[in-house]
């Protein structure tokens, strides 16, 4: 059997596939193959690993729709056309659980960052502008004992919560779809409707998956219910906010600093307005980036395609369905 990996990974996923059996290939540059390229090198190949955030749309499961199955390293499955996979009878499969640690240690980095302007002060020591000790100007807040609402209380959403409670004593309220009582048993978090998080949180970061519900949710109307002083965090997806209207709500006041790990589109562009800012901070999607972790999603990964070569389901498997239909 043939795997194709569509960017190098951690070299222990490598060795689970090759010690399985695999023939293993890998498309060793750090870009990510255009659609075109992606489908040319399955051809030959039972089972596609598929590295980051390029889409797997109709046309491509269409053209690759004789393998065994796709397994992704990403928890987030926005950028697969699911029922197109479901339709040709191939399993998708996620990496969920192993980088929730890793991802919310992202979003309480962005927390602190942006409440200190930490971002903005190391960059005037780069820059040369070592600003002369003012008592006054450019302050940071606390957030110690402050309110942190979430927004899609899951894996990473309960991971920041908890860290935040032990270590900096805030409060914590959330909003899901519906309350999260196995969450509300490891977390002292109050459950709260839409407006009250908008309106209550000093800290507010986003956890939800994107959906088309999802989609914009953090738009104009709701950065003008969020408090002056509120900071918006989101390391889900860039859809989830709107990207314009976070910058005037931020240029106005609305809002009082934001930090992102996830734009839209990736990469944001070197002239975008809220790299200018004080109180914001940008990083490039980096929520999983540690060795053990995307060690341990290569190792998933890897396990979800070795479960399929020997006709088990997939552990991680996404579009359930799949096996319904068989
Ligand atoms: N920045 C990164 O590198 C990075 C890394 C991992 C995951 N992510 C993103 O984080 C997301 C969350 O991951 P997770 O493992 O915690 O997922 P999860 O499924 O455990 O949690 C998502 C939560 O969002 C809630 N939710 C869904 N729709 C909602 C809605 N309309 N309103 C309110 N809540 C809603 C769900 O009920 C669930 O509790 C992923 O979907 C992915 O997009 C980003």
């Amino acid at each position: 059997m043939k795997v194709f990996i569509s960017k190098n990974i951690p070299s222990p996923g490598i060795e689970a596939l090759e010690k399985s059996g695999f023939e293993v290939y890998i498309n060793e540059s750090s870009h990510r193959l255009p659609q075109p390229d992606l489908i040319e090198a399955c051809q030959e190949v039972d089972f596609l690993l598929n590295v980051g955030q390029g889409k797997l749309d109709a046309d491509f499961f269409e053209a690759c729709k004789h393998l065994k199955g796709v397994a992704l390293t990403s928890v987030g499955f926005d950028h697969v056309d699911l029922d197109a996979a479901t339709t040709h009878g191939i399993p998708v499969s996620n990496t969920p659980d192993v980088l929730s640690d890793a991802t919310a240690d992202i979003a309480f980095l962005l927390m602190l960052n942006v409440s200190r302007k930490a971002f903005f002060r190391a960059m005037q020591v780069v820059n040369g502008a070592w600003a002369d000790f003012e008592f006054t100007k450019e302050l940071g807040t606390t957030i110690q004992g402050k309110t942190l609402g979430i927004y899609g209380l899951g894996r990473i959403g309960l991971s920041l919560a908890r860290k935040a409670q032990a270590a900096y004593d805030m409060k914590i309220i959330y909003h899901n779809r519906s309350r999260n009582i196995e969450a509300e048993r490891l977390v002292d978090a109050t459950y709260v409707n839409f407006d009250q998080l908008l309106t209550q949180s000093d800290v507010l970061s986003v956890h939800s998956n994107l959906t088309e519900e999802t989609q914009y949710r953090f738009n104009k109307d709701a950065f003008k219910r969020m408090k002056s002083s509120a900071i918006f965090v989101n390391t889900a997806r860039g859809k989830i906010h709107h990207e314009l209207d976070l910058i005037d709500a931020l240029s106005t006041g609305e809002i009082w600093g934001a930090g992102l790990d996830v734009t839209d589109p990736e990469p944001m562009q070197p002239d975008n307005p809220l790299l200018k800012m004080s109180n914001t901070c940008v990083f490039p999607h980096i929520g999983s980036a540690t060795l053990e972790t995307r060690t341990q999603m290569a190792l998933l990964a890897a396990n979800n395609i070795i479960a399929a070569k020997n006709g088990n389901n997939m552990p991680q498997v996404v579009n359930v369905d799949v096996y319904k239909k068989a």
